[in-house]
Formats: C-alpha cells, sequence, structure tokens
C-alpha cells in the first residue's frame, strides 16, 4: 500500500484579490511522478494558484499541503519556473552564472559561498536541458528556446522534486515546445510536473492529468481535455477533435453563457 501522503494537496481554497474571487473552492491533488497540466484562459487564475502552492500567496480559506508539509516548510523540494517575460535577459550574466543562481535557495547561509557540490549540481542541470555548450555566453546573446531552457536549468540546479512551471512553451515555435516536451517527458522519471498554459493547442501528449481552471477548477483524471471541462472553464462552446494531441476549436463566445466573470 502506498502511504506517502500526494505530492500536492490544495483542499477548498478561496482566494480573493483586491475584493474579487480569483479562486472558489477550488480542490488538487497532484501525485508522484504525474505530469499534470493546468489550462485555463487568460487571467483565469493559473498563477495565481501555482503562487498559493509555493505558498508565496495565502488562500483567505483552505489548505494547502506539498507532500505532507507546508509549503513553506517543503520549499526546498520545488523549482519554480516563472513565465518567461518576468526575466530580464538584458542582464550581464553568463548562462551558466544564471543557472547557478538555482542554488542560491540552497545556501543556508548568506555567507556561505557557492560550492563544488552547487556547481556540480548546475553542470547536470545544464547537461539535462541541452545547454552546456552554452556556459559561457552572455544569457542576451541566446535564443529564445535557449533562454527558456536556460531557466528551466536553473530551477533544476536546485534538484526539486516538484518542478512547477507557468506558460513555458508560450515563446517558443512548435518544433522547439516538442523538443522541450521531449526533455520534460524524461525528467518526469525522476520528479513530478506540474505546468499551466492557456495554450491547449501546444499540450505534449505525455501529460497524464489536465485540470481546467477559470476561478473554479475542473479535473479530468487522464490526459484528455473534455468538452464538460472547457465549456466548464472557458464559459463558451467547444468543438472538441482528438489526434492524441488535444485540439479544439472554440467558436464566437456566446454572451449569455459567457457572462459570468
Ligand atoms: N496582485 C493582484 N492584485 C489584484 N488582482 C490580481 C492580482 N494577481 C492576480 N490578479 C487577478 O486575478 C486574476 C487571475 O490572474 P492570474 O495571473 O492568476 O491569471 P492567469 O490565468 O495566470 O492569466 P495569464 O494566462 O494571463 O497569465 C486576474 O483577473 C488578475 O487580474
Amino acid at each position: 500500500m502506498n502511504t506517502k501522503p500526494p505530492v500536492i494537496e490544495v483542499e477548498q481554497v478561496n482566494l480573493f484579490q483586491n475584493g474579487h474571487p480569483v479562486l472558489e473552492d477550488v480542490s488538487l491533488t497532484v501525485n508522484e511522478h504525474e505530469f499534470h497540466a493546468i489550462i485555463g484562459p487568460n487571467g483565469g487564475g493559473k498563477t495565481t494558484l501555482l503562487k498559493v502552492i509555493l505558498g508565496l500567496i495565502r488562500p483567505d480559506s483552505g489548505t494547502v499541503r506539498v507532500m505532507g508539509g507546508t509549503p513553506h516548510a517543503m520549499r526546498a523540494h520545488l523549482g519554480y519556473v516563472p513565465q518567461f517575460r518576468t526575466f530580464d535577459f538584458q542582464f550581464p550574466i553568463s548562462v551558466e552564472d544564471m543557472v547557478v543562481s538555482g542554488r542560491l535557495g540552497h545556501l543556508d547561509s548568506p555567507f556561505r559561498r557557492l560550492s563544488h557540490v552547487d556547481r556540480e549540481a548546475a553542470d547536470e542541470a545544464m547537461a539535462t536541458m541541452e545547454i552546456t555548450h552554452l556556459r559561457d555566453r552572455p544569457i542576451h546573446d541566446i535564443s529564445g528556446g535557449e533562454r527558456q531552457r536556460a531557466i528551466i536549468a536553473r530551477a533544476l540546479a536546485g534538484k526539486p522534486s516538484v518542478l512547477l512551471l507557468d506558460e513555458p512553451t508560450v515563446y517558443v515555435d512548435s518544433p522547439t515546445a516538442e523538443r522541450f516536451y521531449d526533455i520534460l517527458s524524461r525528467l518526469r522519471e525522476t520528479m513530478t510536473i506540474v505546468l499551466v498554459t492557456h495554450d491547449i493547442t501546444a499540450l505534449s501528449p505525455d501529460v497524464t492529468h489536465i485540470s481546467c481552471v477559470n476561478r473554479r477548477l475542473f479535473t479530468h483524471h487522464d490526459n484528455q481535455i473534455t468538452e464538460e471541462m472547457i465549456t466548464g472553464a472557458y464559459h463558451c462552446p467547444v468543438d472538441l477533435i482528438a489526434h492524441g494531441i488535444p485540439h479544439r476549436v472554440i467558436p464566437d463566445h456566446d454572451n449569455r453563457v459567457f457572462g459570468g466573470r
């Protein structure tokens, strides 16, 4: 019998921002080695939900547990890849400097210098993300796909058990996204992956579970996007055409249905 607690357990979370509900009665369970995609429209609450899981935002009610503990106590197990646009790629550092900065959360004292253990973890992360050959290049001087792999390597340098990614494929073309998903599928052998995206056409076929969030959360316990989930979360009628990789067509919004937000 598996007695391990779920990797992530969100129970009946409600959260308001400026008096407006952003998450309403949200519950989500993610188990070890799942590749869980959270989809939903812009402004649906995807980033907020990730920040609640990370312990960066406290919900107004409900509970969040990470590997049975509080997000704060378990933060060393969490690797976070924020949205691409939050990084300043004009900053004058090399790819290696950027990746090794992912070790800073592991320094037990502000006076401890980076050790060979930190350097080795950064080397391993660069090898995993296939960017070792770029290590000395300035981050402003590499392509969008290479930058994307560098920010993920930075999260991997912390040796997380869970990798949480916010819109990781938003600035890359589809061959680059496919290569990136191959790497994520390999990573799932050693960690749990949670990915949020508004782009449901770009989802990996290796995703094991899909949830759809638009203030409320709808979960489907396999990797199919159902019409119910999309209609419930996007508040619009949707025709779904499945070809292994889910595809969808969203007709014009019906304002009578859409009026909710
Ligand atoms: N700090 C904040 N103060 C006020 N409102 C906020 C704050 N953070 C988020 N919101 C609001 O909460 C809602 C959800 O935002 P969130 O960024 O979580 O959505 P999202 O699904 O990640 O969107 P996107 O796909 O555009 O990144 C939005 O209406 C947003 O304006």
